[in-house]
């Protein structure tokens, strides 16, 4: 499926024509967007008109400027101007098809900030008066080439049984359109089987791309990037089995657009599980490295790790979700429902971990690059029994009255259950994902600032002869079960390491809490 395959019709269908009639207003500029114009270079400027109005139109270095009679009076004297749209934000100018020989019209396609992260494509009339609608359009063009990091040819890789089923759909209604829109080449593969985004990532060439996107869950996300991983340190000549390799970077981009059930990544890295937003950010073209687990066994590496690792209670939740695949969607709350009252499953394990050290702490670490670490240290529970033990990805940052979970950390906070209530362990994770302030309790410690922990668990060995109850053989297999990012992985060794691997991965996304110009008519 390239690029040129057409948009199927529906009702929410991004196009043009639909578009621009949400938005062609040129009054109530917020005060806001008027900035401060001394670092631009002006390129062009002209006069056109703008919902019935005539505007001054600049186009600078720093972006595009509207300015109204009524700001040029107001504003030019303080040598302010407005408002301003960053090249980062103008998808394309073109020319209006609607347009004839009496009314030279052409559209400017811009992206909206909203509140709560989320964006919109938006696109602005404009009205020719002097006849230089052509230049106009080749200088926005032209500018829009230029924006750093904007990807000109896409590899798409779309799961379709993800979620809903719905991969191929949401990338036809909320993405083809915008890469058109955007000039952005594409290149489609639609998975034919499970694990066949592990093998396009560790075996497909991407060289000729300047970026990936995943059109599924965190589940497909996993696999590709567990791929690229692989592929990544065999073309370096890393040994990725020894958990102390320092790992070559990812240097292609992913984006991520939710087609999926959980999209917990596509939420930490956009602030919202949009897909209109999710592509938009990728035509935005920011990017951002971006922490991953690294998780060993015994002493082979066995997977990596984008979102989550839970081993007792969520290995436990998952693989049963696994087997109810059959009910779709249903099968999580069914899941969760029948755990709230089942008897806690505890294991014996050792728990250790190492801690990113403060600027000030000059206690522990090493002298190879390692300075900001602590040593090894082993988790204090007399008993060693666990019934649960987890940490999801995102470092986790103060802001008052609640944390920013930053997916470009270097460090995660790690769960140890030691007996800790279902629904407690599920409520603790669903506030450390939005970022709720949650405290340790007496059966469930939460360790901040780890950098790496490994769990050896102590099995509980019944004479080799012996045979054993249909019970024990269901808890084995559980005990051999971890959690990764949703899906269960099968563990040879129950000697795990997992090592966070700050800025591995390079991702489509924005920092929360960014500020950024608006250019809002509405
Ligand atoms: N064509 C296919 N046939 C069968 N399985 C597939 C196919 N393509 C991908 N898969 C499998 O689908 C699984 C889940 O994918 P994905 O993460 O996209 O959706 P999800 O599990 O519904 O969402 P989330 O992981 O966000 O909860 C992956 O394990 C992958 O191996």
């Amino acid at each position: 499926m390239e690029n040129s395959s057409p948009c199927s019709a529906g009702d929410h269908v991004i196009n043009k024509d639909t578009l621009c009639k949400e938005n062609n207003k040129i009054g109530n500029l917020s005060s806001e967007s008027i900035i401060n114009s001394e670092s631009d270079a002006v390129i062009i400027e002209d006069i056109v008109n703008v919902s019935g109005k005539d505007t001054q139109i600049v186009l600078t270095t720093n972006g595009v400027k509207l300015i109204s009679p009524k700001d040029r009076i107001n504003k030019k004297k303080e040598g302010k101007i407005g408002p301003f749209l960053e090249w980062r934000d103008v998808i394309s100018a073109s020319k209006d098809p609607k347009s004839t020989e009496q009314s030279h019209q052409w559209i400017l396609n811009y992206i909206h900030h909203g509140s709560k992260s989320i964006v919109h494509h938006r696109c602005l009339k404009v009205h020719d008066k002097n006849g230089n609608s052509d230049k106009l359009i080749t200088a926005i063009q032209k500018q829009c080439s230029k924006v750093v990091g904007r990807p000109k040819k896409l590899f798409i890789l779309i799961n379709p049984i993800g979620g809903a089923c719905k991969g191929r759909q949401i990338y036809q209604k909320a993405a083809e359109p915008l890469f058109k829109l955007a000039s952005v080449e594409t290149h489609v593969v639609v998975t034919e089987k499970s694990k066949h985004a592990l093998e396009i990532g560790e075996t497909h060439d991407f060289s000729q791309y300047d970026g990936v996107v995943i059109v599924g869950g965190d589940g497909l996300y996993q696999e590709f990037l567990q791929g690229l991983t692989i592929q990544t340190q065999k073309k370096s000549g890393i040994n990725y089995d020894d958990p102390n390799a320092e790992l070559s970077k990812l240097n292609i981009p992913i984006g991520i657009i939710p087609a999926g059930t959980g999209n917990g990544l596509t939420y930490m890295i956009n602030g919202i599980q949009h897909a209109e937003t999710a592509v938009l950010n990728i035509i935005r073209g920011e990017q951002h490295r971006g922490q991953i687990f690294i998780v060993h066994s015994g002493s082979k590496f066995l997977c990596v790790s984008a979102l989550a690792f839970g081993y007792g209670f969520f290995s436990d939740y998952v693989k049963r979700t696994e087997e109810l695949r059959w009910m779709k969607k249903a099968r999580y709350a069914y899941t969760f429902i029948g755990m709230l009252s089942k008897k806690k499953r505890f294991f014996q394990a050792e728990l250790q971990y190492r801690l990113k050290l403060k600027a000030n702490d000059s206690s522990g670490g090493n002298e190879q690059g390692e300075q900001q670490k602590s040593d090894w240290i082993i988790h204090k529970n007399e008993t060693k029994n666990y019934n649960c033990i987890y940490s999801l990805q995102g470092e986790l940052v103060d802001a008052g009255d609640h944390n920013i979970v930053d997916p470009y950390g270097s460090h995660v906070m790690l769960g140890a259950g030691t007996g800790c209530g279902h629904f407690a362990l599920f409520k603790t994770m669903m506030y450390t994902v939005f970022g709720k302030k949650i405290n340790s309790s007496s059966n469930l410690d939460l360790i901040d600032r780890v950098t790496d922990f490994k769990i050896k668990v102590l099995r509980d060995e019944q004479g080799g002869s012996e045979r054993i109850s249909g019970a024990r053989a269901r808890e084995i297999e559980l005990e051999h079960l971890i959690d990764i990012d949703g899906e269960v992985i099968h563990l040879e060794s129950l000697d795990m390491t997992v090592r966070v691997q700050p800025s591995l991965t390079l991702i489509y996304g924005v920092k929360k809490k960014q500020v950024t110009h608006k250019f809002q008519h509405d």
